[in-house]
């Protein structure tokens, strides 16, 4: 008997689809197996979101409120073992999952306020009567997530979603089923009633058929820029549902007039390289001034780079980064590498696949100053693209060429310089002296161009959970005082 792996109404029971399994990618070992949802699965689980949508939107805020509150504090109890298995199945270090399930637990509060402030209630009193700005969530939404962040990230639209009134089909990415099934255990635990919230495990066909089905409201993805604009595609000529993307980017960071080399190179690596490169806001090109000043900023960021612990996700003396998600993505940005190298880039610092059947590998570092034609690709790993230049314009036209724009950052000392870049620079997040990575949940997070579809998630997710209706109400029905000419009654 396969392992009941699919969450419909409320049961868990086995796929009948084909087989999937989980892995863990530093250690190369099967962590996690059972049978996708078929087609029928997923017709299933859409039903019963829908026919559980009614009770569940009709349930007070406070109520529903409540439920995420209860799964806040079973998150804050279950932190350490959910943490393990994020850093198992991502081969991310501990340190980070920690964080990643700080940040899960921080995501209640936060839409709560969300909510409240950018979807709440508002009355504007008028003659006789009051005019009402209220919200009313959209029905059955299909959220789709990524595996860099499997908790946290599915998480940040599953909140919103149910807190709104909003019911749930969760598609997790087919690499962390696991930390799914943990979450949703939880979920259940707080209380969420049956069919509320769904979860179908499987593959690319499992996502098929849940984003094509009929009777989604709405479909809340992040992940890879190519398939969130096959769904964007898929979702033409639908203009009564939702769609909120949050995709890719190719993110610039430039570095002009600063004075603590160190500090510099500390952002860069923390923008670059953090998450094993894993992070849609991770800095993939890098401009620095042609001369001494670059040129001593390029050392030092080469040899810190080549100082980069590397390790296991349960290492005592805890590595910056671990291994990739699998040895397919390795090798595929060893695969980049190697087609920048051929259209005449310099490597820096050699990016490394350092284990047969592990994602294990070392961050790169490529100037690619001399290429005339650059692919606008993202690199979802630790490769980094340096772009040496000489008038600071030019790197930001450089930095704005682009078909992305979700992440930007400048490095300088000089305010004017800063106001300048800010002005013209093209993204969704754009930092002065910080690293590009580590968006707050606070603010609106999203991009525009190829990383989203203006529909921010984070605090702004709220935004995209649920519909606007305003009302003019009045407790009778009254002649008005003075009736509009060529009437009379
Ligand atoms: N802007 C943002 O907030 C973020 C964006 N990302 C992006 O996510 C990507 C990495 O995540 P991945 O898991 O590789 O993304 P992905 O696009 O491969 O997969 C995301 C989800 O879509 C599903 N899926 C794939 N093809 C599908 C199809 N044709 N129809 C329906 N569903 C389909 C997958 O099974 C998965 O559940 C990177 O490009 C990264 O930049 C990651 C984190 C944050
Ligand atoms: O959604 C939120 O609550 C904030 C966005 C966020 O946490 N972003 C992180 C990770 C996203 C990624 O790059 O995959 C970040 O900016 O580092």
């Amino acid at each position: 008997m396969s392992k009941a792996i699919q969450l419909i109404n409320g049961q868990w029971q086995a796929g009948l689809g084909h087989d999937v399994s989980s892995l863990n990618p530093a250690r190369n070992q099967v962590i996690w197996q059972g049978k996708s949802a078929s087609k029928e699965q997923v017709d299933t689980a859409v039903k019963s979101a829908r026919a559980a949508f009614e009770s569940w939107a009709e349930m007070s805020l406070e109520a529903r409120i409540a439920i995420a509150e209860k799964f806040a504090v079973l998150l804050g109890e279950n932190k350490e073992n959910l943490a393990i298995t994020i850093a198992e199945e991502t081969g991310k270090p501990l340190w980070e999952t920690r964080t990643e399930v700080g940040a899960m637990m921080g995501k209640i509060a936060i839409s709560v306020k969300a909510n409240n402030e950018r979807t709440g209630t508002v009355e504007n009193p008028m003659p006789g009567a009051k005019a009402m700005i209220r919200h009313k969530p959209h029905g059955v939404v299909a959220i789709f997530g990524p595996y860099n962040f499997p908790g946290h990230l599915p998480n940040g639209h599953i909140v919103p979603a149910l807190i709104a009134g909003n019911t749930v089909v969760f598609k997790p990415s087919e690499l962390t089923p696991k930390v799914a099934e943990e979450t949703l255990k939880l979920w259940l635990q707080a209380g969420l009633p049956n069919g509320v919230i769904n979860l179908v495990q499987g593959e690319v066909e499992t996502g098929k058929a849940l984003a094509s089905h009929p009777q989604i409201d709405g479909l809340f993805f992040t992940g890879s820029s190519n398939t969130g604009h096959l769904l964007h595609e898929q979702f033409g000529g639908q203009p009564g549902k939702i769609l909120a993307l949050e995709m890719g980017g190719n993110n610039p960071l430039i570095v002009k007039d600063i004075s603590d080399v160190k500090a510099v190179v500390h952002d860069i690596i923390q923008s670059a390289f953090v998450t094993t490169g894993q992070r849609c806001t991770c800095s993939r090109r890098l401009f620095i001034e042609a001369g001494e000043q670059g040129d001593a900023i390029i050392a030092k960021l080469i040899e810190a780079t080549k100082a980069i612990k590397i390790g296991y996700f349960d290492d005592e003396e805890q590595p910056f980064i671990g291994s990739m998600i699998s040895e397919k993505a390795a090798l595929s940005l060893v695969a980049a590498q190697q087609q920048l190298l051929d259209l005449g880039a310099t490597s820096l610092v050699e990016m490394k696949h350092l284990e047969v059947g592990t994602g294990f590998i070392s961050p790169g570092i490529i100037d690619v100053t001399s290429i005339n034609e650059m692919p606008d690709d993202e690199h979802f790993g630790p490769l980094l693209k340096v772009y040496r230049y000489t008038d600071f314009d030019a790197a930001i036209n450089e930095a704005n060429n682009t078909s992305f724009g979700l992440s930007a950052g400048l490095l300088s000392d000089s305010e004017d310089l800063y106001n300048h870049f800010f002005r013209r620079i093209r993204a969704g997040i754009v930092n002065w002296n910080k690293p590009i990575t580590g968006a707050s949940s606070a603010a609106p997070f999203g991009g525009i161009g190829a990383s989203g579809n203006h529909r921010a998630s984070a605090f702004y997710a709220a935004d995209y959970c649920a519909y606007p209706v305003a009302s003019v109400e009045a407790p009778k029905v009254s002649l008005p005082a003075t009736l509009s000419p060529g009437l009379s009654i």
